[in-house]
């Protein structure tokens, strides 16, 4: 399978010169599932947007789908969902948001209906859907905006901190929609714990921007002293199990901790 984003010497500054990324090269090959993990403002949303075609960079190149490097010819084939919720909610009603990329893309009426009808289910959208977006919470907004956005089935998912202000139970029906995407799923997160759970490769992005490690996400996520460099810190599974188990073994996710615990127990 053939690389589905192709970046080569990504770098760009914004125009008060704020180096924001720095010499990005990076391959996403078709069906990967990969966390963008970086510290605030290391540059995880910049690279997002210079992925998603949506910044020009200062410098370097993106390729998609082996084909092109202009992002607008593909942007059908790509769900860039940015960090501001607000960016995604724009028309008169939250159901009428949803049905927008559908019907940029030329989905019947009927197929799109049925898709908007599943994902606002999933998230909990029901009641919410004639509603003006402006009326909804924070967590309502951030269903809605990744809504909208899976909502289109895109090739290419690049999700830029989609469980931010989402509860609980919420995050675990966000998690199950991006782990039952069929396409590719890029995840930029500053927060490790849900990252074994999405991704099964990790790119470090590090405090100046460049790409500070590019691993499995059992290498990436059990290398303390690599996280504690580029200003993060290992999920809470693998700070428990430290030093008491082998990095091989590290439980990784808490679904796999409580495996091994009861394991154990039993
Ligand atoms: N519009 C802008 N103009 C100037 N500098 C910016 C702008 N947007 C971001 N930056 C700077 O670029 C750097 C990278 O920011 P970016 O938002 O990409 O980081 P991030 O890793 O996504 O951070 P966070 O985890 O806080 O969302 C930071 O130093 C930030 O202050």
């Amino acid at each position: 399978m053939g690389p589905v984003i192709e970046a080569r010497g990504l770098t760009h500054a914004y125009p008060d010169g704020t180096t924001a990324i720095q010499d990005v090269t990076v391959s996403i090959d078709e069906g990967e599932r990969v966390a963008v993990i970086g510290a605030n403002g290391s540059g995880k949303s910049t690279l997002q947007l210079a992925l998603g075609g949506l910044v020009e960079p200062t410098a370097g190149t993106v390729r998609y789908f082996d084909e092109t490097t202009d992002a607008e010819a593909v942007r059908d084939r790509l769900g860039v969902l940015l960090q501001d919720p607000d960016d995604y909610l724009f028309n008169t009603t939250v159901r009428e948001d949803l049905e927008y990329g559908p019907a940029q893309l030329g989905m019947s009426r009927e197929a799109a209906t049925q898709r908007v009808a599943h994902v606002a289910a999933e998230l909990g959208l029901d009641a919410l859907l004639d509603r003006p977006p402006f009326r909804l919470s924070g967590g309502e907004k951030q269903r809605a905006a990744v809504a909208s956005v899976l909502a289109f089935e895109p090739d290419v998912l690049l999700l830029d901190e989609p469980f931010g202000a989402v509860d609980a139970h919420y995050r675990d029906r966000i998690l199950k929609l991006v782990t039952d995407h069929e396409g590719t799923v890029v995840l930029f997160t500053p927060s490790l714990d849900v990252v074994a759970d999405v991704a099964d490769r990790v790119i470090v992005v590090g405090p100046d921007g460049s790409i500070a490690a590019d691993g499995s996400v059992r290498d990436v996520l059990t290398d303390s002293t690599l996280l504690q460099a580029n200003g993060l810190r290992p999920p809470a599974t693998v700070t428990l199990f430290e030093g008491i188990l082998d990095a091989d073994d590290v439980p990784l996710t808490v679904s796999d901790a409580r495996a091994y615990l009861l394991d154990e127990l039993g």
